[in-house]
């Protein structure tokens, strides 16, 4: 029985000296690794299991960091970041202070990329190609590991058009062809690489934008891959090596899973690759319920996913209503403004994204939504502090970039009752945008209101309160629970829940008028937040109130449990009292 050689991998340079029997095993290892520590901790499993050989051979032809190897996405690098010394590190994958589970500069120079949003390689790829070649450093080679699902992004055919009119500027572009996103990928590009593995094509799109094409090469034969690394190498070129691999592999649960190849697990029995524990019910369960309850009440709702049709739960709806459930691929610029032609065409799209992707086509709402007043409402899951996929995962933005779009309209419901109709208020609007987020949770219970004035729900009142504290979204329940605390110490506060956070609800600016002090908390970069406009509003009003917001950092957050990063903040209950209680003065002033 041959020793591990896993244990003594401590950098690049431990796998060029392995012979091909040898690096056999170290991929058996590696596979055992991954197993062993992702079911424990959770994270990208899948994606890793099929990316073994790849990135053993990546290391071996090339000389990272002398030569700079780029991941598109990053949720595939784990096999590098243990082959680059971290295997130590993994105990602690996507936790607090710990290992990232995408490449970070912070822990590694052989780590370029910490974006987590695919199709932006070869763009990266370009601008280093020209750097390098520009400094005179034409020893430093670039490879861009890009998967086929990442290859549906516009982003990246804009590289594609750059790099491959450059013949003087080699970059090796390793495309790991699974056939899938999360689900198999769709579109007129999957048909082109499958027509080119099965070698049926006569044409091809990459030798067509002029880059030298190797392959279809199987992507778990080291030997195959050995070799045509050292090829695209030699040439001196734009090269594709065309890679077939298979997600999941070497890992019957990962292989066999339909869904999604276990892209990403929570911790799970390595023995069958399913959860240790049932899942609790959340936000995007109850999201997939009412999406698909409203696609039986109105045919004219469609949906669109940007290859994230099950994550984004339309995985219900899909099943009911095949023909108005489009998948894109992970194309979310096309999904929006394809979504301003299906409303053109008189019917309203729901276009169900997560927050941060939704960053990638600010310019498609504005002016190819907005501009055209058109209906089309946007459903953002994983808004807020989502936790362990870090910081540009986070959905901390869309609630201050959104506002500033004229006529859009966007809701924050506090609970799952308030999703659901808030769901079909934003369905119900005709003329013009909507947007509806909630965050990477478990359902909590409903909360129920005192009353409604205009939009708002008051969810607790008290008539000698000078403070009001203004609860947006899920923060609601953290509030109430200050607002309890408040009152145990003699400052007695009225808590309302505005429900539709932009534009701003003039009964808001009304009671808000009302009080001496109030705090806007919420679950979203401080910048731009309700409680700046609030403030703005108060003062054109005349008002004297002091209006400040209580939400996040406009920082890039680390990642760590969405609990932990919003109590680091103050983000919960007691943050959020001694907040207010450091914003009185003077506690007699808390009350009339
Ligand atoms: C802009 C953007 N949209 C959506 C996602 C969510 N996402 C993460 S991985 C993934 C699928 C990637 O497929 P592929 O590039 O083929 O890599 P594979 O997982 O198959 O190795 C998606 C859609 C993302 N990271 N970035
Ligand atoms: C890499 C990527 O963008 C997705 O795989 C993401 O990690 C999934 O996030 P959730 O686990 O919150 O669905
Ligand atoms: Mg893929």
């Amino acid at each position: 029985m041959r020793a591990p050689l896993l244990p003594g991998i401590t950098g690049p340079a431990d796998v060029r000296g392995l012979s091909t029997s040898d690096l056999v095993g170290l991929a058996r290892e590696i596979r055992g690794f991954l197993v062993d520590k992702v079911s424990s901790v959770g994270g990208h499993l899948g994606p890793n299991l099929g990316a073994v050989e790849l990135t053993i051979a990546a290391h071996r032809v090339f000389d990272s960091p002398r030569d700079v190897l780029l991941f598109d996405t990053g949720h595939q690098a784990y096999v590098h970041k243990i082959l680059t010394g971290r295997q130590r590190e993994f105990a602690g994958l996507r936790q607090a202070g710990g290992l990232s589970g995408y490449p970070s500069r912070a822990e590694s120079v052989h780590d370029v990329i910490e974006n987590s949003h695919a199709s932006a390689a070869l763009s990266y790829a370009d601008g280093l190609a020209k750097a390098f070649a520009l400094r005179g450093e034409h020893h430093r080679r670039v490879v861009a590991l890009v998967g086929d699902g990442a290859l549906t992004g516009g982003v990246a055919y804009e590289a594609l058009n750059n790099l491959g009119a450059a013949q003087h500027r080699p970059v090796i572009v390793i495309l790991n062809d699974n056939g899938r996103s999360y689900s198999p990928t769709v579109g007129g590009l999957a048909a082109h690489l499958r027509g080119l593995g099965d070698g049926a094509h006569a044409g091809n799109l990459f030798a067509d934008l002029g880059f030298a094409y190797l392959g279809p090469v199987d992507g778990h034969d080291l030997a195959q891959l050995d070799d045509a690394l050292r090829q695209a190498a030699a040439l001196r070129r734009p090269v594709v090596v065309h890679c077939l691999t298979r997600k999941g592999k070497g890992y019957p649960p990962a292989e066999q899973d339909e869904d999604d190849c276990l892209h990403t697990v929570g911790v799970v029995d390595p023995a069958t690759g399913r959860p240790r524990s049932a899942g609790a019910p959340t936000w995007t369960s109850v999201f997939a319920d009412e999406i698909a309850a409203i696609g039986a009440d109105r045919p004219d709702v469609v949906c669109l996913t940007a290859a994230m049709t099950h994550p984004t739960g339309l995985g219900e709806f899909a099943a009911r209503f095949p023909h108005r459930l489009f998948d894109v691929g992970i194309a979310e610029q096309h999904a929006v403004t394809s979504a301003a032609g299906l409303a053109v065409g008189g019917l309203h799209p729901v276009v169900a994204i997560y927050a941060t992707f939704l960053n990638r086509a600010m310019d498609q709402v504005l002016m190819d939504v907005a501009l055209h007043r058109l209906p089309v409402t946007f459903v953002l899951d994983r808004a807020g502090v989502t936790g362990p996929d870090g910081p540009s995962h986070h959905g901390m933005w869309d609630a201050s970039i959104l506002p500033v779009v004229p006529g859009l309209r966007l809701a924050a419901p506090r609970d799952c009752g308030q999703l659901r109709e808030q769901l079909r208020e934003a369905v119900d609007v005709a003329d013009g945008p909507t947007a509806v987020r909630y965050p990477k949770a478990a359902v909590g219970p409903d909360i129920p209101a005192v009353r409604r004035i205009g939009c708002c729900d008051v969810l607790r009142e008290d008539p000698a309160a000078r403070v009001l504290l203004v609860a947006v979204g899920p923060l609601a329940g953290p509030c109430l629970a200050a607002a309890a605390e408040l009152a145990a110490h003699g400052v007695p506060v009225t808590v309302v829940d505005p429900r539709w956070i932009a534009p701003l609800d003039p009964a808001l600016v009304k009671l808000a008028c009302a009080h001496t002090l109030v705090v806007a908390v919420e679950d979203t970069a401080a910048t731009g937040a309700l409680g700046g406009r609030l403030a703005q509003a108060l003062s054109s009003a005349g008002s004297d109130t002091c209006a400040v917001t209580f939400a996040l950092p406009p920082q890039f957050l680390p990642h760590a449990s969405r609990e932990q990063i919003l109590r680091a903040h103050g983000l919960d209950a007691a943050g959020i009292a001694t907040t207010v209680l450091k914003r009185l003065t003077r506690p007699e002033e808390a009350s009339a």
